[in-house]
């Protein structure tokens, strides 16, 4: 079956693609993309005055299975995903077991396979149960459908296994990505160190406690070679450091959550936990300078790190509560809305920043709408204005500080690999499952 999608604005940055067209696909396969594309076809999609993306990518998400099922599972993340506008997430390994052999790896990509038509690619631990120690088989990981390792929810903090580690990754070429966050100086902090926290009678966690990894992770890649990601930064020292690494030629990228540079500390008026995450919210300049790190590229992607809690979870104290907030479902309009429109971002950069380099980063064939490539094909209205409302999430975790929030751009259709696994017109909202037989 042909479907033509008619005179959206397609932004395609593999090509610097940034105009009204049309795109036709079948069988899963973008046919083309040109004006007028005058080919019948059995279903067509009005797009005028939406943006027409590669299928977005976010590298970073976890979706709790196996281990932790009260706060996610690989269905339910992927119908948030398909819900968001993604059809390929990288599913971080900090599950019950930790994704550190080849049976988890595969035990995630059969699952994903059953469950959803969209990607979910797994991330490999880099020591076996994440306990910082013994290295994981990275090149059978790799061989097996891991798409990177990561240690995430910590750092690896012995410098010798982190130096061996990224020695071994630069060997079978998989990267590294990499959560900086020091163990012994974050001590017990949970929100950004400073007068808010002595405020709010709360620990802090100060900028150094990322930026102090983030530097001796950059100067291990450097020592070995190794392709480095660095998870969630949100310091405006990280930024500067990754513009140097990048300028010595190293193979650095890193990525910023919607969260981080869309709220500050000041956000957190109350013992609320859904403010809670880490690294935390800082401050106004280190947002300016995320920004700034984005719009020029220093910045390299747009990631979620969506992390779903269960509601028993954030319902305690700032202290006690788990960190980590749900993402999926705001990642688009929060970039809309505090990108976009406000100029930071050109709507070709915001597919640049939320698929095609994302692709580039798992050396992924997608996050392009070429020809040939796979229909993974995201369309998204970027003037509608609305009311996040965490109770519509197709996410078990309802944790976002953004409930109530006033935001622009919604997804309209997320299609993965020619198939339609999201649409909403207003009224009506549609996830469909990989599972539900056709009546
Ligand atoms: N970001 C978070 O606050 N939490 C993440 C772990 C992580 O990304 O470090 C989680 O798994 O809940
Ligand atoms: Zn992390
Ligand atoms: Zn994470």
């Amino acid at each position: 079956m042909k479907t033509l999608i008619k005179g959206g604005r397609v932004l395609d940055p593999a090509s610097k693609t940034d105009a009204v067209k049309d795109v036709l696909f079948e069988d899963g396969v973008i046919l083309k993309v040109a004006e007028n594309i005058t080919d019948d076809a059995e279903n067509v999609i009005d797009a005028d005055g939406m943006f027409v993306m590669p299928g977005l990518i976010d590298l970073h998400v976890h979706f709790r299975e196996p281990g932790f099922e009260h706060k996610e599972t690989i269905r339910t993340g992927a119908r948030a995903a398909a819900r968001g506008g993604f059809t390929t997430v990288c599913a971080m390994p900090n599950t019950k077991p930790a994704i550190d052999s080849v049976e988890m790896v595969r035990y995630i990509i059969d699952k994903a396979k059953e469950v959803t038509d969209i990607n979910v690619l797994p991330i490999a631990a880099i020591t076996a149960g994440q306990d910082g120690e013994y290295i994981t088989d990275f090149e059978k990981l790799k061989e097996n459908g891991a798409v990177a390792v990561s240690e995430d929810g910590k750092s690896v903090m012995n410098a010798r296994v982190a130096r061996q580690a990224m020695r071994l990754a630069a060997e079978v070429d998989i990267p590294v990505f990499a959560h900086c966050e020091d163990k012994n100086l974050v001590a017990r902090g949970v929100m950004n160190a400073g007068e808010k926290a002595k405020e709010m009678g709360f620990y802090g966690i100060m900028n150094a406690v990322e930026d102090v990894i983030v530097a001796r992770d950059i100067l291990l890649a450097k020592n070995t070679g190794a392709r480095l990601h660095l998870c969630h930064c949100s310091t405006k020292d990280s930024v500067r450091m990754v513009e140097l690494a990048k300028k010595e030629g190293l193979q650095v990228t890193a990525e910023v959550t919607p969260h981080h540079f869309t709220l500050t500390e000041d956000a957190i008026t109350s013992d609320d936990a859904n403010f809670k995450m880490n690294p935390p919210l800082r401050k106004q300049e280190d947002v300016d300078e995320l920004k700034e790190g984005l719009s020029s590229g220093i910045m390299d992607c747009i990631s979620t790190d969506h992390a779903p809690h269960h509601k028993t979870e954030k319902e305690r104290s700032f202290v006690d509560a788990p960190f980590g907030i749900t993402g999926l479902e705001t990642s688009v309009a929060l970039t809309i809305t505090e990108l976009v429109d406000k100029g930071v971002l050109t709507p070709l950069q915001m597919a640049e920043r939320m698929s095609y380099t994302p692709a580039q980063i798992i050396k992924s064939d997608r996050g392009t709408l070429l020809e040939g490539r796979p229909a993974d094909i995201t369309i998204i209205d970027p003037a509608d204005e609305y009311v996040i409302d965490s109770s519509m999430f197709a996410s078990m975790g309802k944790n976002t500080p953004f409930n109530g929030k006033t935001v622009k751009g919604r997804v309209r259709y997320t299609i993965a690999g020619g198939k339609t696994v999201y649409s909403y017109r207003p009224g009506c909202e549609c996830i469909v499952d990989k599972d539900v037989p056709k009546l």
